[in-house]
């Protein structure tokens, strides 16, 4: 039973200077410090049990939304947890409807970042309680329940209370065989590790050898600053991985519509699966425009990553606008909002392959996409999550890869917990390791 008034909420600027390494760089983003807005939440029940929650962030991007958890704070504090879940829609709702902060958003940027933060500490703090994962706390909760944390208001046009019940009812089928699957084999993924936009030929070279002895055999490079180098980069890893391996490309929005068909025209060579984020996340006829031009080259269009909400995520698939639909969660709101993406996705039937890797995205999202399969899509076909292998070992309870597949968590909880001492060192500005930057830098 879910108990206890919460009492405390405190939230953390944490900072790794990733980008002194390149790790993470793209096309727009080209010196990314990985970074996370860490809340905390305490409840006065004897348990001692804490949430953890996290949104992804980078660098000075962190203390904006830092801010914006404190303005949502009073939503959240002295409430009743069992008030909060009994009535998660409700609750979710409250949050994003604050009439005063709504005008920042609303159900986007800052503001439904630091949503997502608190709302992922409710769930981390909800599966505790339960002694679960979260992935299996979804997995058996009835299908009414499940559906009653989701706020469908924008997208009953396109799925009802009643059809997400039906969805959910109609894969209860199967699941039994579906978890014990899960528990003996993992979820497949994919790794970009080997192809930050930044890397040097020989540290793409040596990476990609590495992941092959390991076993990889999907990878993603990053494209979209210069032409040439992408040639010769996408032929390095295709030489390297050979023909039947799988290979994907991720532009972070860095073209026009029309620069996205030409300069995928000339890497369709390579062979990719999908072209990611080919141009502005908000651009979803655009993305319709480059899917059509794209398919008969045999590329798909991928985004989701910097998708703002459930609402266009609704359009993208109501526009055929995209092949695999990329969650993330810590840009929607939370697990709530990723609960109706996933049953959308479903009925649309595009597969869902999450958007992984920053500041514990992989540790959050396998339990999304295990209990996708598990409970909603029910298949395998064309889905693979991301893996970045960074920063993991900050985790108090780490993602655990066997076979280029995720393992799924046992501990109870959404795995969004950080070492005590990592933060600690870690925090802006005044954690030990930044202390030490900034004051080799002068400042
Ligand atoms: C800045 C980040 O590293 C992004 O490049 C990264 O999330 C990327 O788009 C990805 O798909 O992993
Ligand atoms: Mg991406």
């Amino acid at each position: 039973m879910v108990h206890g008034r919460v009492s405390r909420l405190s939230v953390h600027d944490v900072r790794f200077p990733t980008s002194l390494g390149g790790h993470g760089s793209d096309a727009m983003h080209t010196d990314p410090d990985y970074s996370a807005a860490y809340v905390v939440l305490e409840t006065d029940a004897e348990d001692g049990l804490k949430g953890y929650g996290i949104t992804f962030t980078l660098g000075r991007g962190t203390e904006v939304v830092v801010c914006a958890v404190n303005a949502l704070a009073p939503h959240v504090l002295n409430k009743d947890l069992g008030d909060i879940v009994g009535d998660f829609r409700g609750f979710y709702r409250q949050l994003t409807s604050d009439g005063q902060l709504r005008w920042i958003g609303p159900e986007k940027g800052v503001v439904h970042l630091a949503t997502a933060a608190v709302l992922n500490a409710v769930w981390d703090l909800w599966a505790k309680q339960e002694g679960k994962p979260l992935w299996k706390l979804l997995v058996d909760m009835d299908p009414r329940t499940l559906v009653s944390c989701i706020d469908f208001r924008y997208i009953t046009d396109v799925l009802t209370e009643e059809e997400a019940c039906e969805i959910l009812r109609q894969s209860q089928v199967g699941k039994k065989e579906r978890e014990e699957q899960m528990l003996a084999h993992g979820y497949p993924a994919y790794t970009t590790s080997c192809a930050w936009l930044g890397y040097p030929d020989a540290t793409l070279k040596q990476l990609c050898s590495e992941a092959l002895k390991d076993g990889w055999t999907r990878f993603k490079v990053k494209v979209g600053a210069d032409l040439q180098d992408d040639i010769r980069r996408c032929r390095l890893v295709r030489n390297m991985i050979g023909p039947e391996k799988t290979l994907m490309m991720d532009a972070n929005q860095r073209w026009d519509v029309p620069e996205a068909v030409e300069w995928m025209t000339k890497l369709a060579e390579f062979k990719p699966l999908w072209i990611e984020e080919p141009t502005s996340p908000d651009d979803i006829l655009g993305h319709a425009a480059i899917s059509k031009a794209l398919a008969p080259l045999g590329i798909g269009v991928a985004t989701g990553e910097q998708c703002h909400n459930r609402v266009i995520f609704k359009q993208l698939l109501q526009a055929k606008a995209l092949k695999f639909l990329q969650i993330d969660s810590c840009r929607l709101g939370s697990v709530n909002e990723n609960l109706s993406v996933l049953l959308m996705a479903k009925k649309f039937e595009i597969p869902v392959c999450p958007h992984a890797g920053g500041v514990g995205l992989c540790e959050l999202v396998q339990h999304l996409i295990i209990f996708d399969f598990i409970s909603v899509s029910a298949s395998l076909q064309d889905r693979m999550c991301e893996y970045v292998d960074h920063l993991h070992e900050h985790f108090k309870y780490p993602v655990l890869i066997r076979e280029a597949a995720y393992l799924p968590p046992k501990d109870a909880g959404y795995s969004t917990e950080m070492k005590e001492d990592s933060v600690k060192r870690h925090r802006y500005p005044d954690g030990e390791v930044w202390k030490k930057l900034l004051s080799a830098q002068g400042n």
